[in-house]
């Protein structure tokens, strides 16, 4: 593997970067980065700035593992460069490496493949929301984005707030409900169990809040895909064979990817220990959302950044 020296443009790129940084308070610099650069010739200029480092490449990761800095895997797909930079931010906060609420400078190629140009300022939080946004947007599914938002809203207020002081834990388990339900059974008497469907509606506030209330509880929601709740405090038995998840995912987890699997519904599970919100579809994790300390704002991702050249 071949090292590559910054070049006197990039040094004064990455000085900027840095003196963006100090300006901003921001907690890291992360570079995208398509080659393998001398990276401690960087944190020199760096200086206390820290240094995260985003490839596609193993080399490019190979390198920043043998400078000692953190880098973050990114997918080797053709994507528009602000979707690789939301990506690589999105990694670096499951690693740990950032906080959903801080402020990044992230320095990457836009206008030119392979040619450092642009340094940008991004907002965890702000960036965050819009990306989930957008994302529930791609996401192929048989369920309404309506019914998909108020739940994925529900969810995440969940995993932020808790209840009465205390981190809460739950599943939804969205839309195909008559081939769901038989793939349960209950796991607690269903609060539901009498209401009328009006009563049942996701989309009134008193049934929110009524949800949040027995979020607490043990088992998952059951929605149909015109968001009416169709059971509540079930156990999912589906099976989780031939599935694989990430390490340190509990059994709740392995439910909601076991359903996706098995049925057509989408799975949304809160994590009781992080409050981290994932969803699942087809037996994988299609999107997951940290908890933020604002709300997500689902009006304003209308506009999206011009797309760089594809990579
Ligand atoms: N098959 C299931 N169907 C519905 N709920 C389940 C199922 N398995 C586990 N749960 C719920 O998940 C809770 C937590 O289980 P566990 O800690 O193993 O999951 P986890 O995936 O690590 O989730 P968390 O991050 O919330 O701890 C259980 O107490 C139970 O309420």
């Amino acid at each position: 593997m071949k090292r590559v020296s910054p070049s006197d443009v990039i040094r004064s790129l990455i000085a900027s970067a840095k003196r963006v940084a100090d300006e901003c308070d921001a907690e890291a610099v992360l570079l995208l980065a398509d080659v393998p650069f001398e990276f401690s010739e960087m944190t020199q200029i760096l200086k206390k700035s820290r240094l995260v480092v985003a490839s596609d490449k193993p080399d490019v990761q190979r390198a920043a593992h043998e400078d000692g800095i953190d880098s973050v895997p990114l997918l080797h797909e053709p994507q528009t460069r602000s979707l690789q930079v939301t990506q690589a931010l999105l990694e670096a906060i499951a690693d740990d490496l950032l906080q959903p609420g801080g402020k990044v400078v992230c320095v990457y190629s836009l206008f030119e493949r392979d040619v450092l140009d642009t340094v940008s300022i991004v907002n965890l939080a702000d960036q965050l929301s819009r990306l989930t946004a957008r994302d529930l947007r791609r996401l192929e599914t048989t369920v309404p984005l309506e019914t998909l938002r108020l739940v994925v809203d529900l969810a995440v207020e969940v995993g932020r707030e808790g209840r009465e002081g205390k981190s809460v834990g739950t599943m939804f388990v969205v839309g195909d409900h008559r081939k769901v339900l038989p793939m349960t059974h209950e796991q607690v008497h269903d609060p539901f169990k009498g209401y009328g469907a009006k009563d049942r509606m996701i989309r009134s506030p008193r049934v929110q809040e009524s949800m949040k209330e027995i979020a607490q509880l043990d088992g998952a929601f059951i929605i149909s895909s015109d968001g009416q709740v169709r059971a509540a405090g079930r156990n999912i038995d589906a099976p989780a064979t031939g599935l694989t998840l990430s390490k340190g995912l509990g059994s709740r987890h392995w439910a909601a990817a076991a359903i996706s699997k098995q049925t057509k519904a989408v799975a949304i599970a809160v994590s009781e220990s992080t409050g981290t919100v994932r969803i699942f579809q087809n037996g994988f994790v299609v999107l997951r959302i940290e908890p933020m300390e604002r709300g997500l704002k689902w009006s304003s991702f209308e506009t999206e950044p011009p797309p760089s050249d594809d990579k």
